[in-house]
């Protein structure tokens, strides 16, 4: 997978085109998958045509290299927007993993945030809180979800690692049921277990890590793109890699379709007095009725909007409210 100076482009006859499937993407360039399984760097043709990983694409061969000529329609496309600039995960996916564990202590605003673009997209989002061998964090943590279990998200934990010699590891197999089959997304902050997760799951990972970096000749900035690795050699089953990110921004979003893509919230709408209630400040607000105070502590049984989960609805609508202003 040498590198050699890129020929001219050439237009192909549309009968050269091979499917394929975008498994790694670094700048304008991405590693693309064929169905036998051979691997090669392509180009995509024409500025517009930005792919991603997850992509599905027409390509034609051009010496070892080859080229993108078209993407194919997707499915979805998880991404996340800030003032400066759109940041596109991967593209039909089948679900997303956001992983938290007890230590490093998780930002539910991050949590919150990934949940809503997730919703905005259909993808279906399993929360896996590891480090369980950790306590009191772990029990502080799992308490810190509950809303999250009572609005419908799957909530799961496990343990990669043990703390002592005597604990093993746990919660591995009724993971590995859920990803059966699908394509999903690894998303997590730095520290939680991700690359020793992927790691587990796909024991060749940290080998084609450095085959993907050779093949895309970037050197040390690779271990920032994005990768798709197969669990099972049946190519059933997907995990993406991603790099992690600071700021998860919604730009995206409409700050009066908040409330739609935060599942507690939007069970408590459709009453409001006025039709166009922010559930901020108005009376008769069917919402506000149904927020919690501020000093109940998450639980399983609490009032269906946790005190938590409104301040961050209120926080999004004046940021989101705030950029379209200018
Ligand atoms: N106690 C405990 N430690 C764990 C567990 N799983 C992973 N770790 C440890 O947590 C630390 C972070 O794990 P990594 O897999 O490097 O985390 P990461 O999310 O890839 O973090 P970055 O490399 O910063 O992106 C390592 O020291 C792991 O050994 C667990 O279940 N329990
Ligand atoms: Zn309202």
């Amino acid at each position: 997978m040498s590198r050699p100076a890129k020929p001219p482009a050439q237009p192909a006859a549309a009968s050269h085109l091979k499917p394929g499937l975008v498994v790694a993407s670094f700048g304008r360039h991405c590693l693309v998958e064929s169905a036998d399984g051979e691997r090669r760097i392509c180009h995509p043709r024409g500025k517009k045509s930005q792919v991603v990983v997850g992509d599905r694409v027409q390509w034609s061969a051009s010496t070892d290299e080859g080229s993108v000529e078209r993407v194919d329609e997707r499915r979805n496309l998880f991404y996340r927007q800030d003032e400066l600039r759109t940041k596109s995960f991967a593209a039909n996916l089948d679900q997303i993993l956001m992983l938290v564990a007890a230590d490093p202590e998780f930002s539910e605003r991050q949590l919150a945030r990934a949940l809503i673009a997730a919703e905005a997209q259909n993808i279906p989002v399993i929360v896996v809180l590891n480090k369980s061998d950790l306590q009191p964090a772990f029990d502080r943590s799992w308490a810190r979800l509950a809303p999250y279990r009572h609005m419908g998200v799957d909530v799961m934990p496990l343990r990669l690692k043990a703390a002592t010699a005597a604990s093993s590891e746990a919660g591995v197999e009724d993971l590995l049921q859920k990803l059966n089959g699908k394509s999903t997304l690894i998303l997590g902050p730095s520290g939680v277990g991700k690359s020793t997760l992927v790691n587990r799951l796909v024991p060749h990972a940290a080998a084609l890590t450095g085959e993907i970096s050779r093949a895309l000749n970037s050197g040390k900035h690779t271990t920032t793109s994005t990768t798709w690795y197969w669990t099972d050699d049946s190519k059933q089953t997907a995990l993406i890699d991603s790099p992690g990110f600071q700021e998860f921004g919604l730009n995206h979003i409409e700050p009066m379709q908040l409330a739609q893509l935060m599942p507690d919230m939007r069970a408590a709408l459709g009453n409001c007095r006025f039709y166009n209630c922010t559930h901020l400040h108005e009376p008769g607000c069917s919402v506000r009725d149904q927020v919690a105070k501020a000093d109940e502590p998450p639980s399983d049984t609490a009032p269906a909007i946790g005190a938590n989960r409104y301040q961050i609805y209120g926080e999004l609508f004046a940021e989101l409210s705030d950029k379209r202003r200018y």
